[in-house]
């Protein structure tokens, strides 16, 4: 049923860059829309909003705002579904404490993180922001499984145009490390839940008195569902991160560690905590009391714990000491002394890997020098991916942009399958014991014997989104032809339960024969082999994979991700149109704000805004939505053409510059269709206004750079001051009205 009271595309209101770039698109498109009498509304997902809506009780009347989230999770759920979703921040503890000092600072009285939360009261409020913490947006709204590809459009452009690649050398000494027993892959258990043990299943802990903790109770499984449990030894952790800290030593390369803290919310930042622990083993042996006292905690990171022991000279000696003794560390910003075990959400996987591949296996250390880099991986269950990539790199030197094919992705994620550590069902075991899972009909369908610390972790992919995934893999197939791996492990227990669906539906469809079952390892060879041919494949991979490929091979085909086509089919009829396939890209914002040039590439939401027309006019049989439609796309198509991407560098055409182009191609592309002679006599006159003042408006634009911008608040912009910052010409403003 379609809610004629709701918009009729929703534009997500976000954080950072993206947000930066809506400020001065979104007016655009919502002025091209209202002449074909579509709607554009908004929902707030961002980090400060979600924060608001948190705690009402907190703020003034004036200050509360719905819970956009809630609403959008609701909506995604009906077949009038059209929403177009911007990258948002998947908030670290030190993120999430900047945003609401932040919104403290500016008058809402919201209470403080406790960060060691005594009281009932303390735990209740730790509780609502942990519900905020990590990647807790796209879980509610992956109401379906994910199409990312690049458009042809934008792959003919990038092998027209090919970014910079490093050089591969097969002397180079970076390589992957990953621990070789005690991690997730080696502990995993699996079982596709019958009819027989459907219902609320519990998680336990057994204390050796064989006292019992239900951990989660609750846990409604359904029939056909895969669940799995698995746990990392964190004793096998910490010997297996001393031993890489001391291998890196002896490669003379760069330690640098990647880990998703923000997706896998509860384990990553454990781990990443170790590494922190790790790292400074010295300084902890001598100074424990000191730092328990100055309320160090490593999962906050290394910048965390040097605030905090700033001015005890004794134990920053010590820190000094060791730096000198250690081996070079991979950093995240040289120039500002950013290290990659400074905040655990700096270092993201996804796109820290790919960002060392396409430079050829380098990495960037303190001194700002490029060196070869130890990339410590500690779980095994993706990390071959990553290893593989360097191995082939090293063998075949780096990938031809210009002429190489393309890995598509077709991602099992819908009704949070696969969503490893970034729901309620991971635990830090509390002393030695076992943690077991115990089934509605009271079987115990998995069970470990965990050591006090060891990171416990289950998760489930159920039925329903696992058929529908088969089925898009399917689908993008027939329609492309192109090679199709699932990339599954038989060995992986979770993947064999996967292969079990897997096999059988593509017989049933009659396609086995067009599909391959590979592990991640031999898949990336192959992938890597099929597109260095020129040729195209499409991995079908689980929610992991998912995620990190649909950078990875976007970083080495187009230079960036966020170009990507993100579509997401929900499951009961409606549409999802994700931008790009990368993150709200921090470091932009920060560009912006010293020297007022915003390079954030909106490709990912042009891109999106076609497919969520298209969408439209198919879905609502809305003509004048197909012509706007196609109107964008071509307008699309032209700022490819001619060039008018943003630039990275202050002082040539930015973000502001790439959207007056895409309005004036998309008024040109209007104007000049014939399907709809109304719209075309609306946008004649505003193609011309836009043709004719084109060296007043981009030098409009272009005054404003060079000097910083002030947009009023990092996480929470005052609306107006963003308004003058992003639409700093008057001309263009007028035309667009
Ligand atoms: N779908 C979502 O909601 C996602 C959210 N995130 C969140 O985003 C935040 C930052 O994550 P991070 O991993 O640093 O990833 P980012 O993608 O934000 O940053 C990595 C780099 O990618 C490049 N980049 C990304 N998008 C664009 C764009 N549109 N135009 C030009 N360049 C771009 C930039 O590199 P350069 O400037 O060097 O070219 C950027 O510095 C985190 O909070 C993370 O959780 C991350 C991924 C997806
Ligand atoms: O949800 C997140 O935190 C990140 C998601 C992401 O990186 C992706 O979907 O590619
Ligand atoms: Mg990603």
């Amino acid at each position: 049923m379609v809610d004629t009271n709701s918009p009729d595309i929703i534009y997500t209101k976000v954080d950072e860059a993206p947000e930066l770039a809506s400020a001065s698109l979104l007016p655009i498109i919502q002025r091209f829309a209202a002449s074909a009498d579509i709607t554009v509304g908004t929902k707030d997902i961002s980090l400060a909003g979600r924060i608001l809506a948190t705690f009402p009780e907190n703020l003034t009347e004036d200050q509360r705002i719905s819970d956009d989230l809630a609403e959008l999770g609701n909506l995604v759920k009906t077949p009038g579904a059209n929403v177009i979703k911007l990258p948002n921040i998947s908030a670290s503890v030190p993120q999430l404490v900047a945003a609401i000092e932040e919104l403290q600072s500016q008058g809402y009285a919201l209470p403080d993180y406790p960060e060691d939360p005594a009281t009932d009261a303390e735990k209740t409020i730790r509780a609502r922001y942990d519900s905020i913490k990590g990647s807790a947006v796209n879980p509610v709204l992956r109401e379906g499984n994910s199409d990312r590809r690049s458009a042809r459009a934008v792959k003919n452009y990038a092998q027209k145009n090919p970014h910079s690649m490093g050089k591969w050398e097969s002397t180079s000494k970076t390589k992957v490390s990953s621990m070789s027993d005690g991690d997730f892959y080696a502990n995993e258990v699996s079982a596709t839940i019958t009819d027989a043990q459907a219902g609320n299943a519990k998680i336990e802990f057994v204390a050796k008195d064989g006292s019992i903790t239900v951990l989660k109770d609750g846990w409604a499984l359904e029939p056909g569902t895969i669940a799995d449990a698995t746990f990392m030894s964190v004793k096998a952790l910490d010997a297996f991160l001393s031993d890489a800290i001391q291998d890196t030593k002896s490669d003379g390369t760069m330690f640098s560690l990647h880990l998703k803290a923000t997706m896998m919310k509860v384990s990553d930042p454990i781990i990443f905590g170790h590494a922190v622990k790790a790292w400074l083993a010295p300084v902890f042996e001598k100074f424990g009391a000191e730092l328990d006292a100055a309320g160090v905690n490593p999962n906050s990171g290394m910048g965390d714990l040097l605030e905090r022991v700033r001015d005890n000279a004794a134990i920053m000696a010590e820190i000094d000491a060791l730096t000198a003794v250690r081996p070079a560390m991979y950093m995240v910003d040289s120039d500002k002394g950013i290290t990659n075990l400074h905040v655990p959400s700096d270092v993201i996987i996804d796109a820290s890997m790919p960002a060392v591949i396409r430079a050829g296996g380098k990495g960037w250390d303190a001194a700002g020098k490029k060196g070869d880099t130890n990339c410590v991986i500690p779980d095994r269950c993706y990390a071959t991916v990553y290893d593989e990539a360097i191995n082939f790199f090293k063998a075949n030197g780096a990938l031809d942009v210009a002429t190489a094919g393309s890995v598509a992705n077709v991602g099992l994620m819908a009704q949070k399958a696969e969503e490893y550590g970034s729901h309620p069902t991971t635990f830090e075991a509390a002393a030695d014991g076992v943690i077991r899972i115990v089934l509605a009909n009271g079987e115990t369908l998995h069970s470990h014997n965990v050591n006090a610390g060891d990171i416990w972790r289950a998760c489930t992919a159920k039925k329903a989104p696992i058929e529908n995934w088969i089925e898009l893999a399917l689908d993008r197939q027939r329609l492309t032809g192109s090679e199709s791996i699932f990339w599954l492990d038989a060995n992986r227990a979770h993947d064999a339960e996967l292969i079990k669906y897997v096999k059988p539906a593509l017989q049933a469809a009659g396609a086995a024969d067009k599909f391959q079952i590979m592990a991640p390892r031999e898949a990336t060879a192959q992938s890597l082999k099929t597109i260095t041919a020129g040729k195209d494949s499409i991995a079908i991979t689980g929610n992991v994979l998912r995620d990190y490929l649909t950078d990875l091979f976007p970083i080495l085909e187009l230079g960036t991700s966020a170009k990507m086509l993100s579509i997401v089919k929900l499951m009961n009829g409606g549409g999802l149109f994700e931008t790009g396939a990368g993150g709200s890209a921090p470091k932009h914002v920060q560009q912006l704000m010293e020297e007022n040039h915003l390079r954030w590439d909106s490709m990912g939401e042009f891109c999106a805004l076609g497919e969520s027309l298209n969408f439209l006019a198919e879905a609502r049989k809305n003509a004048r939505a197909r012509v706007l439609g196609q109107a964008a796309e071509a307008a699309t198509q032209g700022i490819l053409d001619n060039n008018r991407s943003p630039s990275r560098k202050v002082g040539e055409p930015d973000n502001r510059d790439s959207h007056y182009w895409f309005a004036r191609y998309w008024a040109e592309a209007l104007a000049t269709q014939t399907e709809d002679t109304g719209l075309a006599q609306e946008f004649a006159p505003v193609a011309k206004a836009l043709a004719e003042n084109e060296a007043k408006i981009t030098s409009e634009l272009a005054a404003v750079q060079g000097h910083p911008a002030d947009t009023g608040g990092y996480y929470n912009a005052d609306a107006a001051k963003l308004a003058a910052v992003m639409r700093p010409s008057s001309t263009l403003n007028d035309i667009i009205g």
